[in-house]
C-alpha cells in the first residue's frame, strides 16, 4: 500500500461477508497507559495496530516504559509514577493520547509536547487542561492553549476543577494522574459534560488496574485518593465500536448480509449505540452475544437525536442518514468541531458537493437523505479517518465512482478499513499522492 494515497470508490450492488471487529482504539490507549503507569508487568492482549496506537507506544517508550510485542499482544514493563524527566513527546495526530499524556506530565519536572500535524492536532484546544494543571501548581507554556506545549509538573494533588464541555479527555487525563499524586485529586467537572462514554471507560480502566475511584451519579465530581498503584497482570482490548459503526452503516445502506464478531454487548463505548440508532432508522440488525448481523438494503427513515452519546459514530451514521427518507439531525454535537477536522462544517460541505441537502448550526448537523447519488466527483477527506469512512460508504451506492483525497489518513484509527470493506465486496483503486 502507498505511503500517501487517494482512493477511488466504485459503486457496488451489495456487501456480504463476515469480519471480526478490530481492537478498540480508545481501550488500547487506556490499557497501554495504565500498564505503563504500573511499576510491574502487564500483558495487554490484542492491541490496536493504528497510527494512534503506535504514537502512544513511542511516547511511553520515551518516558521509559518497555514495550515488547508478542504477536498481537504487547508485554509492558511500566515506569510506575516516575516517567523520565526532560523529555519531548510527539503524539503525532492522536488527541486522546496527547491529552492523557499532558495530564501525566504533572508527574515530571518538565515535559514538552510537539506535533507534526499542525493543521489537525496543532489546531485542537488544550487550554482547559493546562488551566487545571496550573491550578494544581504546574507551570505551562502554549500557543494560546495549542501545541507546542511545555509543562513543569512535580504536582502534589488536591482539589481541581476542569471544563468538561469541550472534551472528556481533559478529565480522563486528570483521572489517570490522580492515584499517583501524594494527595490524589478531587475533580469537579464544569459546564455541560460531554462524551460521557469515554469518561466511564476511564473509570472502568482505573478499577480494572486496582485503583479506587468514587464519583457522583452525574459524574460532576470524581474523587481518587493518592498513593495508589496501578496493577493488572493481563487485560484484553475489546472490539472497536467507532470503526465498526462504519461497517454497520455500510451494511445497513447496501443490500446483502454482513456479520461482525467481537462487539461486546455490555461495552461502555458510547458508539455501541450506533446499533440502536440504525435500528431506529429501520435497519435489520440482530445480535447474538458479541456477534452482530446486518441484513442490508431495508428502507431507512431519518432520526433526530443527541449525537454526543456516540460522538465517534456520527460521521458513519451520517452516511446512513444520506440515504434515509427525511431530515436527520444530530443534536448536541459541538465537540465535533474540535476533532481531526471540523466535522460539522466539513461534513456539510462534502455532502453538499455530493448533491445532498445538509445544514448546520453551532452544535448540530442536519442531512436530508436522497435515493441515489450521482457521484463522479472528487471529495476531500480533510485528513480525518472518520470523514474518509463516511465518504467511502457514500461512494458504494453512487452512480459513478467517487475519489476521496488523503485516504491514507484512515491509518490513524483503522488501517485495515479498506481491506475489510474489500472482503465484504467493495471495490477500490488506490492512487499514489
Ligand atoms: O477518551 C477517548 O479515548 C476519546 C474521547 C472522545 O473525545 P472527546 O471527549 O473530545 O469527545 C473521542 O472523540 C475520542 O475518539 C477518544
Ligand atoms: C477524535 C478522535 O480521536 P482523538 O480525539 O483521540 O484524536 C476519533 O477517534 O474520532
Amino acid at each position: 500500500m502507498y505511503e500517501k494515497f487517494d482512493v477511488v470508490v466504485h459503486p457496488v450492488s451489495e456487501l456480504r461477508g463476515e469480519l471480526t471487529a478490530q481492537p478498540s482504539k480508545n481501550y488500547t490507549t487506556r490499557y497501554l497507559i495504565a500498564a505503563a503507569l504500573s511499576g510491574t508487568e502487564t500483558l495487554v492482549r490484542g492491541v490496536a495496530t493504528s497510527e494512534d496506537s503506535h504514537a502512544l507506544q513511542e511516547c511511553l517508550q520515551t518516558w521509559g516504559a518497555e514495550l515488547i510485542p508478542e504477536g498481537r499482544d504487547m508485554r509492558v514493563r511500566g515506569f510506575g509514577n516516575r516517567p523520565l524527566d526532560q523529555q519531548t513527546l510527539n503524539p503525532h495526530n492522536a488527541g486522546a493520547v496527547a491529552r492523557f499524556l499532558m495530564a501525566l506530565a504533572g508527574l515530571t519536572s518538565y515535559t514538552k509536547f510537539i506535533t507534526d500535524y499542525p493543521e489537525s492536532l496543532g489546531k485542537r484546544p488544550h487550554g482547559d487542561l493546562l488551566k487545571a494543571l496550573e491550578s494544581l501548581g504546574a507551570r505551562t507554556t502554549s500557543l494560546d492553549g495549542k501545541m507546542p506545549i511545555e509543562i513543569w509538573g512535580n504536582l502534589q494533588g488536591g482539589k481541581v476543577s476542569v471544563n468538561a464541555s469541550l472534551s472528556s479527555q481533559y478529565t480522563s487525563g486528570l483521572m489517570f494522574l490522580a492515584p499517583l499524586l501524594p494527595d490524589g485529586l478531587e475533580i469537579t467537572l464544569l459546564g455541560d459534560i460531554k462524551s460521557p462514554g469515554p469518561l466511564k471507560q476511564t473509570i472502568e480502566t482505573l478499577r480494572v488496574f486496582g485503583v479506587e475511584v468514587s464519583h457522583s451519579e452525574d459524574l460532576r465530581t470524581i474523587t481518587i485518593a493518592g498513593g495508589q498503584r496501578y496493577h493488572a497482570p493481563e487485560v484484553t482490548v475489546p472490539g472497536d465500536y467507532p470503526g465498526s459503526s462504519a461497517l454497520l452503516s455500510a451494511a445497513a445502506v447496501m443490500p446483502g448480509e454482513v456479520v461482525i464478531h467481537n462487539l461486546h454487548e455490555h461495552d461502555l463505548q458510547g458508539e455501541r449505540l450506533s446499533i440502536d440508532v440504525l435500528k431506529s432508522m429501520g435497519a435489520d440488525i440482530t445480535r447474538e452475544g458479541s456477534t452482530v448481523t446486518v441484513r442490508g438494503g431495508k428502507p431507512l427513515k431519518a432520526v433526530v437525536t443527541d449525537g454526543d452519546f456516540f460522538t465517534d459514530a456520527v460521521q458513519a451514521l451520517s452516511a446512513a442518514a444520506a440515504s434515509a427518507e427525511g431530515q436527520t439531525t444530530w443534536e448536541n454535537v459541538y465537540t465535533l468541531r474540535l476533532k481531526e477536522c471540523d466535522r460539522i462544517s466539513d461534513t456539510r460541505a462534502e455532502l453538499q458537493k455530493l448533491g445532498l441537502s445538509a445544514s448546520e448550526t453551532e452544535d448540530s448537523l442536519s442531512i436530508t437523505g436522497k435515493e441515489t447519488l450521482e457521484g463522479g466527483i472528487t471529495v476531500d477527506g480533510h485528513g480525518d479517518h472518520r470523514m474518509i469512512m463516511m465518504l467511502t460508504i457514500l461512494g458504494l451506492r453512487a452512480k459513478q465512482p467517487i475519489t476521496i483525497t488523503g485516504a491514507h489518513h484512515i491509518r490513524k484509527s483503522y488501517p485495515d478499513f479498506f481491506d475489510h470493506m474489500t472482503r465484504l465486496g467493495a471495490k477500490f483503486d488506490f492512487i499514489e499522492r
